[in-house]
């Protein structure tokens, strides 16, 4: 069945809204940790964030081995689930990439083997979810959902997109030049955000399919624009407003209704904002670094553990008692399904 389609916007997947059920085991949000950098404190803002918009489901972190213990202490104190994966490279060639280390991007692919999730939401660690958007795990499964990108930007400058000036999300201001150029370039998503059902057999493909796949400017993000191409679906902007919008197309955004941003413009990323690049001046932009530090900075969003876990330890007769504490914390935090009240302290 074809997702349903939204009239006002042409083309794009509805999320269909159910309100609040009960939350599912084999759902949960993933994201992406590579190095002992700073990026970690952008995966804690996100995971405090989905717990603001009272998200009922996980977040799965992703770990390259690179990631230091420290760090994923940090972010296992913060409710998420830390999973180590190999990295991934793409066969070598003289490609220069936008940015260099886009490379370690390819090993995103390993997502697709989290197959005790049926249904998985990606998240790049330098997004903040300002609304509740776990109803997009209800759109229909079978397709790869995602927010087209902008092509505006000087990291595009490598495209005929960009040469001509054309871009996907104001078709005809700059037209297509069919007669000279042929067809209009497929959609194409940015890969910061998207929904997708993890499957051994499309990851074996993946991997297959790379090996054979030059690599490209933007890494794994052209990759899977090409992979998916036929079963891509596009939905609104207000799940993943790519910066650049902003001062590219203000026309189409609506910031006030916005539910995710992606800090993905130069210079944007909260946790090293200057102000000082292009564009970074800008009040909205300001605002939206100050909203992200909100969160980060906000105690109150720290994970506590659940209470049972406390009323446990209260019976807690034995050691045995808190040898299980951490798998059936795991597994209440997995199901979503228990309230966090602040810890009494140790009884
Ligand atoms: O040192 C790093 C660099 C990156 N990351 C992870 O990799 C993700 C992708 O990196 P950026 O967010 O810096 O990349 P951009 O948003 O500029 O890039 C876009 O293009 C990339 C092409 O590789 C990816 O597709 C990415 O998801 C997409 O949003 C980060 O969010 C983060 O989760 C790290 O953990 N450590
Ligand atoms: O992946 C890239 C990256 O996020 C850039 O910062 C942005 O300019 C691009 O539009 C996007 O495709
Ligand atoms: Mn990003």
């Amino acid at each position: 069945m074809a997702p349903a389609i939204a009239s006002e916007t042409k083309n794009m997947a509805k999320p269909v809204t159910n309100g609040p059920g009960p939350a599912t085991l084999d759902r949960a949000y993933v994201t992406f940790l590579a190095g002992n950098g700073d990026y970690v404190k952008g995966v804690i803002g996100l995971a405090k964030g989905l717990r603001k918009v009272k998200s009922e489901y996980p977040l799965v972190v992703a770990v390259l081995p690179d990631v230091p213990a420290e760090h994923r202490h940090m972010l296992e104190e913060q409710g998420c689930i830390v999973r180590e994966i190999e990295p991934v490279y793409p066969p070598e060639n003289q490609t220069q990439f936008a940015m260099a280390y886009y490379v370690i991007n390819y090993s995103k692919l390993r997502i697709w083997e989290f197959v005790e999730y049926k249904k998985m939401m990606y998240l790049d660690g330098d997004i903040q979810v300002y609304d509740n958007i776990d109803h997009l795990f209800d759109l229909p499964d079978g397709y790869f959902y995602a927010v087209m990108d902008c092509f505006c930007e000087k990291t595009w400058s490598h495209t005929p997109q960009y040469k001509i000036g054309y871009c996907q999300q104001c078709p005809d201001k700059v037209k297509w030049p069919c007669e000279k150029l042929g067809q209009p370039p497929s959609l194409y998503f940015n890969a910061g955000m998207f929904v997708f059902e993890p499957s051994l057999h499309t990851y074996q493909d993946l991997l297959k399919t790379l090996q054979i796949t030059p690599p490209t400017p933007f890494a794994e993000q052209d990759f899977l624009n090409m992979y998916f191409k036929n079963i891509y679906r596009p939905i609104p902007l207000v799940y993943n407003l790519v910066l650049a919008m902003l001062w590219r197309h203000p026309e189409n955004v609506e910031l006030d209704k916005v539910k995710v941003v992606h800090y993905c413009a130069a210079g944007s990323k909260p946790w090293r904002y200057t102000g000082k690049e292009e564009n970074m001046e800008r009040e909205d932009i300001k605002l939206l670094v100050k909203k992200w530090w909100d969160i980060y900075n906000n105690e109150s969003l720290d994970y506590k553990r659940p209470v049972v876990m406390n009323q446990l330890n209260v019976l807690g007769a034995a050691g045995a008692v808190n040898q299980l504490q951490p798998l059936i914390a795991a597994a209440m935090s997995q199901a979503g399904a228990v309230k966090y009240v602040t810890a009494p302290s140790a009884a």
